[in-house]
């Protein structure tokens, strides 16, 4: 079953219940929640005060993306304010594995992201102990990009480093993602698909939510 998690990014934030709330209700998975610090990335969101007051009030997994830099600085507040899974970038961990232990121990799921040129076997030693890989398809920083292709044969080699090792993480894919480019990312073995402005700046987010579905699922149906 492919999940989706529409990204907060692109969303009315003068609204922002209402919006999150038709995601929901048009069937989506997860909120992805994407956190920026101006150093990391280029750009500036959102901090726990956001995942606070959307939790309790959505079902849907709050999925708290960090590309800042010394997320260990941050993890316990993300938890507090009531984040159910918190990816860090392994770029910016210098413990990666101390980082991931703290998540988990701190009763959250834990995900580790990978930049477009970062090779996934940064990652190799602590899979196990990964709940997902994010693999981002655009250069983290803004909504609205266009998804590169060449992070295609990481999507595969991700999948079957997983497959081979009998780990259960789910694949996300993050950047660029729409109806169009949705069905390459799951072919190659993604599990989860964030989406900013194929969502929420579509103008019509039941029915942009209900195309992704769609798309995803001809890739499932075919596999079958
Ligand atoms: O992490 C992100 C950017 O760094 C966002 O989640 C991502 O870009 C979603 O936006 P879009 O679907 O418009 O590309
Ligand atoms: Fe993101």
């Amino acid at each position: 079953m492919i999940k989706l998690a529409p990204s907060i990014l692109s969303a009315n934030f003068a609204a922002l219940l209402e919006d999150v709330l038709k995601a929901e209700e048009a069937g989506a998975e997860y909120l992805h929640i994407d956190v920026m610090d101006g150093h990391f990335v280029p750009n500036l969101t959102v901090g726990p005060l956001v995942v606070e007051a959307l939790k309790g009030r959505c079902r849907m997994c709050l999925d708290v993306h960090l590309m800042i830099e010394n997320p260990d600085v941050f993890i316990d507040r993300f938890i507090a304010a009531g984040a159910d899974l918190v990816t860090v970038h392994a770029e910016a961990c210098r413990h990666l594995h101390r980082t991931l232990s703290t998540i988990k121990e701190k009763g959250a799921k834990a995900g580790v992201a990978l930049n477009p040129a970062t090779s996934p076997r940064l990652i190799e030693c602590i899979l196990p102990m990964a709940d997902l890989v994010l693999l981002m398809t655009v250069n983290p920083g803004f909504g609205g990009q266009q998804f590169i292709p060449e992070v295609l044969p990481k999507i595969r080699q991700v999948r079957n480093m997983l497959d081979e090792r009998g780990i259960k993480a789910e694949i996300q894919v993050d950047g660029g993602i729409n109806a169009s480019t949705a069905a390459a990312a799951v072919e190659a073995g993604a599990t989860v698909l964030v989406a900013g402005s194929a969502v929420f700046g579509s103008g019509d987010i039941p029915s942009a939510i209900a195309q992704l579905r769609t798309a995803a699922m001809r890739v499932r149906l075919n596999d079958s």
